[in-house]
This record gives C-alpha cells, sequence and structure tokens, in this order.
C-alpha cells in the first residue's frame, strides 16, 4: 500500500487551486506519495471552469486522486443561499460535511497506508473528525499570508482580553504581533459579529491550529520576516508551544497546457504585441465583481490614464438586479471602440499566471486574494491593491507597507464608497510611472528573485518542505518545536 497524504479543499477556486498546487509540490520532490484530495460539495457557489480544471490535473498527475463528497445529509439552512452568506456558509459545510469526511477517510484508509490529513484552514470543524475522533496526524494549510496567520493565531488571546465586536471598536488600532497596526472596522465584515458564525468559527481555529501537528503557510521566509519571527517566538499564542511552522511558499501555479499551441488564449497573443513591461493587467480573482457604476468609474480613469490595459471584467453579482445586462452596456458608451489599440477588455476569466509572467504586463491591479499577490510576486510585478471582502484589506497593508510590493487605491469616504476614476487615474499613473513606482518595482523583482531562491534545493522553502515531509513520514504527532528539525 502507498503511503497516502489527504488534502482537504475549502470550496472556492482560489483554495482548490492552492491545495492541488501543494499537492503538486510535495509530489515534485517527494513522488513515493500519492495525493488524495477531497473537495466539499458547496452548493450556490458557482465556480467557472472548475470541473475542467479538476480533468487536467487528473490527467498530468497520476497520482492525484480527487474525491467530491456528497452532498450533506442535513438541510443547508435557507438562510444561507444568497452569496453574500458565503463566509458563513462555507463553516456550516464544514460542520454539515464531517459525516461524509469521516465516511471517505476510512474508505481511503483501507485502500492506502494514511500518513497524514492536511485541513484548509476554512474547513476547521475536520480537525474533530480526523484528529479527535480518528487520530490521524492532522496539518492545517494556510491558505493566506502569514500576517494573516499570525492575527489568526493571536484572535484567541484578542477575544479574551476584550468584550467588544470589530464592529464596536470601530476606527480603532488593533496590535496584532507581526502585523502593521489595523483599524478593527478592516477585519473581513463577516467578522465584526461577535456572535456570528465566521467570527467564532476562526477564534475556534486559532485555538485548535494551535494544537495541530503542524501549521504549514503559503510564503516564505524573507517575504513575511516579521509576522514568521512574532510567530516563532511564541507572541501569538501566549503560554503556549508553537506547533511545527511550515512556510513552503510560494506555492503558485506555473499556468497549464490549454494556453499553448492553437488554444492559446487570445489575449496573450494580444499581449505580444505590446512592448515590454508597458501593460496593466486587471483582474479580481475568482469571485471579485463590480456594480455598473464602479466599473464605469474604472472605465472612465483607464481611459484617461493613458495606460495599455488588459481588463478582466465580471458582471455584477447573479443576486443583483444588474446581471442582466451585457457587458457593452456596464462600460461607458463608445469606449471600448476608443481605446481598442491600447485596451483589451476579457469577460470573466484569463489565464492570469500566464499573463503575469508576459513579457509585455508591467503593472497588476489586484483584489489581493494571497494566491493573486504570489503569482505577482513570482511575476515581480508591481500590483495597485483594490481589496474588496474577506481579508483582503490586510493582504492590501502586508503587501504596502510589508513588503512594500504595490501601492494601492482608496475608496471615497462618503456615501457609496466607490473608487472615483481621478483616483484609479492618478494611482495608474503613479505605479506605471512615477519615482514611486520605479521603487514598488525594484522590490517586486527583488522579492522574484528571493522567492526562486527560496524554492531552489538548500532554500528554506525546501527545507520545510523537506521537514514536513519528514513528519508526515512518521506518520504520527510530530514533536513540538520548530520546523527547523
Ligand atoms: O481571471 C482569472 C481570475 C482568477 N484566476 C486565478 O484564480 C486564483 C484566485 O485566487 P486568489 O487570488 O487567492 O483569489 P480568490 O479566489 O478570491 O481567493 C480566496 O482565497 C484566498 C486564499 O485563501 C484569499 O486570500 C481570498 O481573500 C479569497 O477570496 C488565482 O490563482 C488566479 O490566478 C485566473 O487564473 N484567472
Amino acid at each position: 500500500m502507498k503511503d497516502t497524504i489527504v488534502l482537504y479543499t475549502s470550496p472556492g477556486r482560489g483554495h482548490l487551486n492552492s491545495m492541488v498546487e501543494l499537492g503538486k509540490l510535495i509530489l515534485t520532490y517527494h513522488p513515493c506519495f500519492s495525493i488524495d484530495i477531497i473537495i466539499p460539495t458547496a452548493p450556490f457557489v458557482t465556480s467557472a471552469g472548475t470541473d475542467d480544471y479538476i480533468a487536467s490535473v487528473s490527467a498530468t498527475a497520476p497520482s492525484v486522486t480527487f474525491h467530491q463528497l456528497p452532498p450533506p445529509v442535513s438541510r443547508i439552512p435557507d438562510t444561507l443561499r444568497s452569496p453574500a452568506d458565503f463566509p458563513a456558509l462555507v463553516y456550516e459545510l464544514g460542520e454539515l460535511n464531517n459525516p461524509n469526511l469521516h465516511e471517505t477517510l476510512i474508505t481511503i484508509s483501507k485502500r492506502s497506508n494514511l500518513k497524514a490529513f492536511v485541513i484548509d484552514f476554512l474547513c476547521n470543524p475536520a480537525f474533530q473528525v480526523s484528529s479527535s475522533t480518528l487520530s490521524i496526524p492532522t496539518y492545517y494549510y494556510f491558505t493566506t499570508a502569514g500576517s494573516v496567520l499570525a492575527a489568526n493565531l493571536y484572535l484567541p488571546t484578542l477575544h479574551k482580553n476584550t468584550t467588544k465586536s470589530f464592529r464596536e471598536l470601530g476606527s480603532a488600532l488593533l496590535n496584532f504581533p507581526g502585523f502593521p497596526p489595523f483599524p478593527a472596522r478592516d477585519m473581513a465584515l463577516p467578522m465584526h459579529d461577535r456572535e456570528g458564525k465566521v467570527y467564532k468559527g476562526l477564534v475556534d481555529t486559532g485555538i485548535q491550529m494551535a494544537k495541530s501537528a503542524g501549521i504549514i503557510v503559503n510564503t516564505f521566509e524573507l517575504l513575511q520576516e516579521r509576522a514568521i519571527k512574532a510567530m516563532l517566538e511564541g507572541q501569538c499564542i501566549p503560554g503556549e508551544t508553537l506547533p511545527p511552522l511550515y512556510c513552503i511558499g510560494p506555492v503558485v501555479g506555473r499556468g497549464n497546457g490549454e494556453n499553448r499551441g492553437r488554444d492559446r488564449h487570445e489575449c496573450l497573443s494580444w499581449l505580444d504585441s505590446k512592448p515590454s513591461r508597458s501593460v496593466l493587467f486587471l483582474c479580481f480573482g475568482s469571485l471579485g465583481s463590480f456594480s455598473s457604476k464602479q466599473l464605469k468609474e474604472m472605465a472612465i480613469g483607464l481611459e484617461r490614464s493613458g495606460v495599455k490595459f488588459l481588463w478582466v471584467v465580471r458582471a455584477p453579482a447573479p443576486d443583483s438586479v444588474e446581471n442582466r445586462s451585457s457587458l457593452e452596456s456596464l462600460l461607458p458608451e463608445g469606449f471600448l471602440d476608443r481605446t481598442k489599440d491600447r485596451g483589451l477588455v476579457v469577460e470573466s476569466w484569463a489565464p492570469q499566471v500566464e499573463v503575469l509572467n508576459h513579457e509585455s504586463v508591467g503593472g497588476f491591479v489586484t483584489h489581493c486574494g494571497w494566491n493573486s499577490v504570489l503569482e505577482g510576486v513570482c511575476a515581480g510585478v508591481p500590483m495597485l491593491a483594490w481589496p474588496l471582502y474577506a481579508e483582503q484589506k490586510m493582504i492590501k497593508a502586508v503587501v504596502v507597507e510589508e513588503m512594500k510590493v504595490g501601492l494601492a487605491v482608496t475608496r471615497s469616504e462618503e456615501g457609496d464608497g466607490l473608487v472615483s476614476s481621478a483616483e484609479l487615474e492618478q494611482r495608474v499613473s503613479e505605479l506605471m510611472d512615477s519615482e514611486k513606482g520605479r521603487a514598488v518595482k525594484e522590490r517586486a523583482v527583488a522579492m522574484k528573485e528571493a522567492a526562486a531562491a527560496a524554492m531552489r534545493d538548500g532554500g528554506s522553502s525546501r527545507v520545510a518542505l523537506d521537514n514536513l515531509v519528514e513528519s508526515f513520514k512518521r506518520g504520527r504527532m510530530a514533536p513540538l518545536g520548530q520546523s527547523k528539525q
């Protein structure tokens, strides 16, 4: 029987991609394992292209097996059916999926030597099944920034030390170890309610991660030195010992074959015709979308800035009355025609990794999903941070203040909270053509080199990966301590 590592991903493309890349990374350097990836059923979540993605991974990586969990036996509450409730739904599903997860783990363990179970940190309820009930060494995979991990580990302490919710704390600054001072109101919205499912879920995640066999985080030492130091020095879980911490990143895709040869995406051919580092790429993750009013402001700002751009536009969210509009009608009249020589608008999805690594791309406007940020770092492309939801305002702070590989757009303080066309125009010009932009660009290139070095033989992330695999092989709780063994 083959030694098997089981990975349990959270719903959503950003999480699935990251987990698949983790599996592929383990297999690249340690092909003795097989990798089983369990995917929860996520009703009401549309994730375009996911089936094709899974099929292409299965075809190219035969040691990876996918298991789609059947729908949960218990009914999902009607209150969680709107996209706005997605974060709470993720936690609810985690609990509802536990019986099926339990069955699946038992089935896998009958036909393979199950050495370790790795859960996405958003699948926290699974810890009860794998660790407490089945006694499988259970690791957490933190798919977002190391600085956010430091904050999450500290959250149970913060919870004990205050009775106020983040909503009540408002503009008060939170002092998470390893994190720049951060206004409470900028914490992810679903975290604002102290009694809410998401807040309670993340407090519990902080508590359980500290009891796990190890925490794997998608970052590298040089990128987030301050946060990693804070965690290793025990500042994040006062009075307790941190389990081994494995900074094995950047774990990012290298793009895939669908964009080679005849099937090459049209936007890549369009980029071929543009000068080196001249194009601004705008893309907002797997879920990011804007109101038609915001889309129009963006279009005006881009047009006035005069830069070349490749813009991935997604129509407003499906629950909005605006979703019936065609893409063209969402943009200012004549915009596509007026900008056709220097701009390309792509609907919904572009091959982001290939685009970022194209010689013509010189800037990246991102929603600050962590995968996107790491992909930008690996391509050495400076960023303009435009956070939308989840922990993205935290990541923006990290990108701008700690990593120093990006600038940020500011929303208007009044009324609609939009990013105005004038603001976008100014920031874009700053990023693409100013002293400030040049400093950020140089830093981005330096971080690209540091990322490559971390992943090379003997680099910090490769050492961490080897230590992690040694711990997997032992197949029992790793001794408490740090990752360098
Ligand atoms: O047109 C597109 C849009 C996205 N992507 C890819 O999709 C992934 C998106 O991941 P990410 O940038 O992390 O965004 P989300 O999908 O929004 O990620 C979720 O998961 C992240 C990791 O936990 C969090 O940081 C985010 O806040 C959360 O929204 C990346 O690999 C992109 O390359 C494309 O290839 N083409």
